[in-house]
């Protein structure tokens, strides 16, 4: 619930941000050429829209009521040839349009794609993947519908407003003058009418994603409802939301519904102002039939732009609200970042000094404190510890998915600051705890980190790996589809095939989070004898969960609250009887225990 409370939709923007719109204009500018095509033909549509009902007033009072047949033909062939024109025009600005609106979608998501690759790890624990999701979704999505059709509804409306306006003082100016003054209040009303029905809309939005996260929560938690009986209290909760939401749609009905009937109602006014002074003066034949005519069509043809406008207003407040979610996160700055003058040195077969390193996450409260620590090149160490000890903070350090907030790494006696990131991070072979598989194949997978390896490097990696006999019984053996996220596997599996594509990218540093969740003997074997070929002249760090696992590193480390606690050889910490021992034999009991009797629970994978 809490996820849902605090990334719960935004705020409606109230607040015009010129500069935030100014943005979003620029995001049409490198492809200038469209919007100035679109933008001239539905001028010219507009124009033309109102040039026929000049047209009509035309064959009415010169062709019909003058009788002139000549003059009613010639206004035939224009109307026929001037129609065509305009079809082709409003082919072309729908096209157009819809062309402007694809490229703006294609740079504002290809801009996020890129800069989410370069942002810090630390962003993504503080930000939702649902929260960035929607960005690129439905935020670009509105973003580029108001570059597209949002412009074509302004220009559109703002045409047929000064068109209809000039028409009609070019037929009587006096009655023109009265209809300009009904103009603002329609535009006032539409745009308060407008307001308040997104507002609501909004409002039932945000209820709805909570009605939802409610049911989400409600049903995958059901054991726990109703093993406290819970029902009546939660069922009092829902109520209240939905309760809300009823209220909030109910007020958008009404807003809605009422809408129009005054618009109509504005429109009429200005239509009875004509018919009243035309009446009146009708006499002294101030205007034509066709005049009238023209000027009533006029009328119309000007209102529902104008409410059109409104539209067009209140979703430009969405759209900013979008555009400024998009901007906060291309704007977002990496926190690891490469120094000027960084530098790749090459290799990173040196050796590796934790120069007192401290290091807290945004928290504030410290995980490392004044952690020292010298590896020799190629030396295999095993970190181990109570949970939240610290252990992946250090191999996250040591892959600068974060920096030290004070001390130093060095690698090859140099600060590792003064490499690139690319140096550091494709030399460091990773396999993470919860290992992560992509859509595709198995054979994909494994080369993931070296796309130009031949099949048979990759058979041969997996094969060092141990994970060629499970891949070799699938029906489609190393094409085998993994599924999202690798689902189709199990987290054994998944750590074979990354241990494989580790091994087929031959990286300078190793690094294994073993996975906590337990797999089966034969797999954990497989397991072990590829990291044996990883850890085989790679320095390399392994955090371990099986003790049975990491018996041969060259030192073990003990690491409780962000501390060096034990270190030393697993032969020299077991005859210490210390902490490492405790660790030893309480799992080796449990694991004695399981193997004996498999019914009396889990044995104790985490240590
Ligand atoms: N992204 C993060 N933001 C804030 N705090 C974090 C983050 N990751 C870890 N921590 C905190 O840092 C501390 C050390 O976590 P770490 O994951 O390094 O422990 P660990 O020893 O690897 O634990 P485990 O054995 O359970 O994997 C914990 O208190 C944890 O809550």
């Amino acid at each position: 619930m809490s996820e849902i409370e605090t990334f719960e939709e935004e705020d409606f923007q109230t607040r015009f941000s010129g500069k935030t719109f100014r943005r979003i204009l620029a995001l049409t500018a490198p492809h200038w050429k469209w919007v100035v095509g679109f933008l001239t033909t539905i001028m010219l549509v507009s124009v033309l829209d109102a040039f026929f009902t000049y047209l009509g007033k035309q064959i009415i009072d010169v062709g019909i009521a003058g009788k002139d047949i000549s003059a009613l033909l010639r206004i035939f062939y224009l109307y026929g040839g001037l129609t065509i024109i305009q079809s082709v025009m409003v082919f072309l600005f729908i096209y157009l349009a819809g062309i402007l609106g694809e490229r703006v979608r294609y740079d504002l998501r290809r801009n996020m794609f890129n800069h989410l690759q370069d942002l810090s790890l630390s962003y993504y624990s503080k930000t939702p993947v649902g929260w960035i999701m929607s960005r690129v979704t439905s935020d670009s999505d509105r973003v580029a519908e108001l570059v597209t059709w949002g412009l074509v509804d302004t220009t559109w409306a703002v045409m047929n407003i000064t068109t209809s306006l000039v028409f009609m003082f070019i037929i009587q100016w006096q009655l023109a003058l009265i209809v300009l003054v009904l103009v603002p209040i329609l535009v006032y009303i539409a745009i308060q009418f407008r307001k308040r029905i997104l507002h609501s809309y909004r409002t039932v939005r945000k209820l709805n994603s909570k009605i939802t996260g409610s049911f989400n929560e409600n049903i995958t938690g059901v054991r726990v409802v109703k093993s406290l009986g819970r029902e009546s209290e939660n069922l009092a909760e829902f109520s209240h939301i939905t309760g809300e939401m009823y209220k909030a749609s109910y007020r958008a009905a009404w807003l809605s519904a009422l809408f129009l009937p005054t618009v109509q109602i504005v429109s009429a006014i200005a239509i009875s102002a004509v018919v009243w002074y035309t009446g009146g003066n009708f006499t002294s034949s101030a205007m034509t039939i066709g005049g009238i005519q023209a000027f009533i069509t006029y009328i119309t043809f000007m209102m529902w732009p104008v409410q059109d406008l409104a539209r067009v207003y209140a979703e430009i407040q969405l759209s900013i609200a979008s555009a400024e979610r998009i901007f906060s996160l291309v704007d977002a700055i990496p926190e690891i970042l490469d120094r000027e003058n960084a530098f790749d040195p090459g290799k990173l077969t040196g050796d590796i000094q934790f120069d007192h390193v401290s290091f807290s996450y945004d928290d504030g409260s410290p995980v490392l404190k004044d952690f020292s620590l010298s590896v020799k090149r190629g030396e295999t160490i095993a970190l181990v510890g109570p949970t939240g000890g610290g252990k992946t903070t250090i191999v996250n350090l040591l892959c600068r998915f974060y920096e030290p907030t004070s001390g130093s790494i060095k690698i090859g006696g140099c600060d590792y600051r003064d490499y690139s990131l690319y140096a550091i991070q494709s030399r460091i072979g990773v396999v993470l705890q919860t290992p992560h598989l992509f859509s595709g194949t198995i054979a994909e997978n494994i080369r993931y980190g070296r796309l130009n390896a031949t099949r048979d490097e990759v058979e041969s990696a997996a094969r060092m790996a141990g994970a060629a006999d499970f891949i070799t019984k699938f029906p489609r053996g190393f094409d085998e589809p993994v599924g999202e996220g690798g689902n189709m596997l199990s987290v054994g599996q998944k750590q074979l095939i990354s241990l494989a594509r580790a091994i087929l990218a031959q990286p300078e540093i190793f690094v294994m989070d073993e996975a906590t969740s337990s797999v089966d003997t034969l797999t954990e074997a497989q397991i072990q004898k590829g990291m044996e070929i990883m850890m085989n002249g790679r320095t390399s760090f392994i955090v371990a969960h099986r003790l049975s696992t990491i018996k041969k590193a060259d030192r073990i480390l003990v690491i409780e609250n962000g501390a060096i606690a034990e270190i030393g050889t697993h032969a020299e910490l077991l005859k210490k009887g210390g902490k490492y021992h405790n660790l030893y034999t309480r799992q080796f009991r449990n694991q004695m225990t399981e193997a004996y009797n498999p019914l009396s629970g889990q044995a104790a994978t985490s240590n």
